[in-house]
């Protein structure tokens, strides 16, 4: 015994009382949160990530946040879709290869310029793909119908009015609205903004994600394996891939051991660049779940078990003053990736401001007998194929261990198995996520 002690409150550093986590939805009898519930309560305590002005080419996949009124019709004037000649429909309305019209050739029309004058009765005057219609002419002949003479022109074909001829706003009206707050802008939609002379977009940005995997054991792939007993680190890679596909813009830190100051220290370094922070392992029962251990110094923190397999264990915070999210997913690799598919993947798509946040499900016909697990809803590994009449098929990718990352780089979706079910059937429908385009 000292003969003097200080009191405990004196030797502990004041640790701040962090503003609590939103109320969590409550848990079930059997203490397990639904998926849907989990993933819901993450959702309502993250919001979209404030707007801001980008240039086009730096604002593909994003979302934008206001409504754009084409300033210009599309196309802005009537012009030549075909090299050829502008000429009036009724003086060549007779023209065939034994019968030829000869016009005399009265100007030229390069694109981007007007045509020099009117077009008189009875000529005709060259014009190139997207230059404008002079007055007078009322269609085009193409070069391919005609001698492609220079003083005059033999023309081999008739013509009827309009022929060749692209009109004022037949693709986009002047006034019309062509964005609303919430499309996401894909490559065609960036060349239409371009097109109606929009060079800045205001749209949300990619969430800064990032990645740190924990745990003692992890060795950066490249490097030697210091033991047999150690292994490489998937997560942070599988994890940081995930994100990047679901829009993100990621920073991979890569790994860090089971110290939990060393964690701390990291993850307060990291929080300056990060819109929503990602980790893996650490949040189960072990004597080491350094995550579990460290984290509720930082922030609001809560940890839950959820009713799914693989991804039982969770944890959510709001991490350090600015509360930025962190989603602390389990450590086995398929309950990474699953957790990342149920939860993380709707939280980035909700702070881009994408709809809709989770995947659509689909359907497909289990092509052999699939079984659940009590109480705790499968995301089981698929491989989904078609039959001959286009309608989805699914197969099992392997087994249901969390653990088994050679099945889960063959599957192309997850299959939902639920709680309430033991068996599918072979043949009977089932929920899939399709985790690939084109399923
Ligand atoms: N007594 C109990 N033990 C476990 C329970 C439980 O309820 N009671 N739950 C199990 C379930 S379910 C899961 S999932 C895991 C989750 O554990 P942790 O999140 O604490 O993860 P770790 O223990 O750190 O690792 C689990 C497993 O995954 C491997 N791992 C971890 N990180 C990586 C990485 N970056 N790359 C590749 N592999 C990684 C790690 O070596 C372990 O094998 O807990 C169960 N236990
Ligand atoms: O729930 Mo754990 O994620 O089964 O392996």
């Amino acid at each position: 015994m000292p003969l003097f002690s200080r009191k405990k409150s004196e030797d502990a550093p004041a640790r701040p009382a962090w503003e609590p986590l939103p109320p969590p939805p409550p848990v079930r009898e059997d203490g397990l949160r639904s998926l849907e519930d989990h993933r819901d309560y993450l959702l309502s305590c993250v919001n979209e990530l404030p707007a801001f002005g980008q240039q086009l080419l730096d604002a593909v996949d994003l979302a934008i946040c206001e409504e754009v009124i084409s300033p210009v019709s599309l196309p802005g004037f009537d012009n030549s879709a075909m090299d050829g000649y502008a000429v009036r429909a009724q003086d060549v309305a007779s023209a065939s290869v034994e019968n030829p019209v000869l016009l005399p050739v009265v100007g030229e029309v390069p694109a981007g310029r007007p045509a020099p004058h009117r077009l008189s009765p009875g000529t005709a005057m060259k014009i190139m793909t997207g230059a404008p219609i002079p007055r007078g002419a009322d269609a085009i002949v193409a070069y391919e119908g005609t001698d492609r003479g220079a003083t005059d022109v033999e023309v081999y074909e008739s013509s009827e009015v309009g022929r060749h001829i692209r009109r004022t706003g037949e693709d986009v009206a002047a006034g019309h609205r062509v964005f609303r707050p919430g499309d996401q802008l894909r490559p065609r939609a960036i060349g239409l903004l371009a097109a109606i002379g929009k060079d800045k977009v205001l749209v949300r940005p990619r969430p800064r994600v990032v990645v740190v995997a924990t745990g003692s054991e992890l060795v950066q792939p490249g490097q030697p394996l210091p033991s047999e007993f150690q292994i490489f680190d998937s997560n942070s890679y599988l994890l940081a891939a995930a994100a990047r596909a679901a829009g993100a813009q990621v920073f991979r830190v890569g790994m860090v051991s089971d110290d939990p100051q060393e964690v701390r220290d990291l993850i307060i370094d990291q929080l300056v660049r990060a819109d929503l922070v990602l980790t893996s392992g650490g949040v189960s029962q072990g004597d080491y779940d350094v995550v579990k251990a460290a984290m509720p110094e930082l922030g609001a923190t809560e940890f839950v078990q959820v009713a799914m397999q693989p991804g039982k264990p969770q944890g959510f915070g709001l991490i350090g003053h600015d509360r930025i999210p962190m989603i602390m997913l389990p450590g086995n690799p398929v309950s990474a990736f699953v957790s990342f598919e149920a939860f993380a993947r709707p939280v980035i798509r909700k702070l881009m401001g994408v709809t809709p946040y989770v995947r659509p499900a689909a359907k497909a016909r289990a092509t052999h007998a699939m079984s659940s697990t009590t109480s705790r809803r499968r995301l089981a590994r698929g491989i989904v194929t078609h039959d001959d009449d286009g309608n989805r098929l699914v197969s099992l990718a392997g087994g249901y261990g969390s653990h088994l990352i050679g099945d889960l780089a063959r599957a192309n979706a997850l299959v939902v198995l639920p709680e309430d079910t033991d068996l599918v059937a072979a043949g009977d429908q089932v929920e899939v996520w399709l985790l690939d385009e084109g399923l």
